[in-house]
């Protein structure tokens, strides 16, 4: 990204070495404007991201100072810590991140608010999302898509899993939030969305040409293709259909006419980033799994066992499959389990405290951001024995609630992620049909983790009928 290259000649032998105030954690800030960043990035396209992480803990104890991405930050890689800074009591902790993604997002986004609007977004987001109406119409909705997907795979061709989980869950994403079928409203929004994202974490310069200037500008198309669907439904929603929504546009615009009257274009602009979340991480989520499953073949074949026995019991009865269904299957909630806490496609949070706060000893003083890193505690070996290794079965009996604080792939707290369920839904769905449809192996590929969490090679895989 530029942001790094055009500053490197900027380096010079005047390493900052910050004084430590008592309580405030140790660490170096490295090199002017830079930082760490270089390090920090070099770790992130490494097979051990966690690296660059684990090599301060060494240094300076489990919670650390640095400067990455333009922002000197401290970093706790302690469970104890994080939950503080997630529980957030007395809303110490804003969001805080670099700020190409704070431009992008724009102020009203869920990922920036505080205070008492996101709180209310995020519960009446929540409710819906975690409704037994929408779990029971989107249970099919997805399965549908899944299917229908998965039979246009081609035996003879190779098949890029990233590619296709993305296609896939951008479709479910668009019907839960806006109820947008296949068709061309649906490539549009894609193609739009794609562009739009593709600068989250870039050169935060609004000139004609930069990555950030594209991508605001598809920001604007999709801004208008949404607020045309949101001003339609608004004109003719029945009083009935309010009554139950059926997507996040009636459920926004219901509790619009109940308390807010805002312009409907702050709508359409929630729609856009309520986008945003569930966009890479689910379709990532599916293609590790698939990447861990091919890698451990004895629990790909466990796993198979488990869904061929549901399939079959849904084939002899007849019966349609329910949210339950899926979720009943054990070894494959593992499985899902074990994906997150290694793929880490949320690496951890930024905030900035807005008072001095101290937890366990160490003093985050106002003003200074807070990194409170998921990767480090899942893939911390007083954890997890063997934390580089795919173990699903380490899962057997523990379960995956949210009370654990070693495992948060959805953070926690006051912004625990309001997709959790849906999230989970969707990827059993996937493997399920996967499984039990297919048998495949997959290509050599590497697994990236910077900006984002992606296969170099989209994860090809050569597939049969079982
Ligand atoms: C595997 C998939 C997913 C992962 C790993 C994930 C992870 C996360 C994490 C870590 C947060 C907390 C961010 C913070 O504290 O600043 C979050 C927030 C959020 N997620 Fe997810 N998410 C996933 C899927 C989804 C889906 C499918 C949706 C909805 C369609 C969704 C909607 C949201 C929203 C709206 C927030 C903001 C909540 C708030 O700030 O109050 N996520 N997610």
């Amino acid at each position: 990204c530029l942001l790094f290259k055009n500053h490197h000649h900027n380096n010079n032998n005047n390493k900052i070495h910050i004084q430590n105030k008592p309580g405030i954690p140790k660490g170096s800030l490295g090199w002017p404007f830079l930082g760490e960043t270089l390090a920090f990035i070099a770790s992130g396209y490494s097979s051990r991201p966690v690296t660059f992480m684990n090599n301060r803990k060494s240094l300076y104890g489990s919670v650390f100072k640095t400067n990455i991405l333009g922002t000197p930050i401290i970093v706790s890689t302690d469970s104890d810590v994080n939950k503080v800074v997630l529980q957030n009591h007395g809303n110490t902790f804003v969001p805080a991140y670099p700020k190409s993604i704070t431009e992008l997002l724009g102020s009203f986004s869920i990922l920036q608010m505080n205070g008492n609007f996101q709180k209310r977004i995020h519960s009446i987001i929540g409710a819906f999302l975690k409704s037994p109406g929408l779990k029971a119409r989107i249970t099919t909705d997805i399965q549908n898509t899944v299917k229908l997907r998965l039979s246009n795979w081609n035996t003879s061709k190779l098949v890029y899993v990233q590619t296709e989980t993305k296609q896939i869950t951008f479709e479910v994403l668009v019907k839960v939030l806006m109820s947008v079928g296949p068709g061309e409203d649906l490539k549009i929004l894609k193609r739009e969305f794609e562009e739009f994202i593709k600068a989250l974490i870039c050169i935060p310069v609004k000139l004609p040409g930069t990555r950030l200037y594209k991508s605001l500008k598809a920001r604007e198309k999709l801004l208008k293709i949404v607020s045309k669907i949101v001003e339609e439904r608004r004109s003719t929603a029945a009083e009935e259909e309010k009554a139950s929504p059926r997507d996040a546009v009636d459920v926004l615009l219901q509790d619009n006419d109940v308390v807010q009257g805002l312009p409907l274009d702050f709508i359409s602009s929630h729609i856009i980033e309520l986008m945003i979340p569930g966009e890479e991480t689910v379709p990532m989520a599916m293609t590790l799994a698939v990447k861990f499953l091919s890698d451990c073949p004895v629990a790909l074949a466990q796993m198979m066992e488990e869904n061929m026995e549901l399939k079959k019991q849904k084939d002899d009865s007849g019966e349609e499959y329910t949210w339950t269904d899926y979720m009943s299957l054990l070894f494959t909630q593992n499985v899902i389990s074990e994906t997150l806490r290694m793929a880490n496609i949320i690496n951890g949070v930024w905030r900035k405290a807005q008072k001095d706060v101290e937890i366990k000893g160490y003093l985050i003083p106002q003003g200074w951001c807070v990194l409170a890193s998921f990767i480090s505690v899942h893939m911390d070996e007083n954890n997890y024995t063997n934390a580089h290794q795919f173990d699903p079965w380490r899962w057997e009996g523990i379960g995956s609630g949210s009370k654990n604080q070693n495992f948060t792939p959805f953070g926690g707290g006051q912004r625990l992620c309001p997709g959790i369920e849906l999230a989970r839904l969707e990827i059993s769905i996937f493997l399920h049909h996967l499984v039990t449809t297919y048998k495949w192996g997959a290509e050599r590929d590497e697994i990236i983790h910077f900006p984002t969490v992606r296969m170099r090679r989209k994860l090809p895989i050569a597939i049969a009928k079982h």
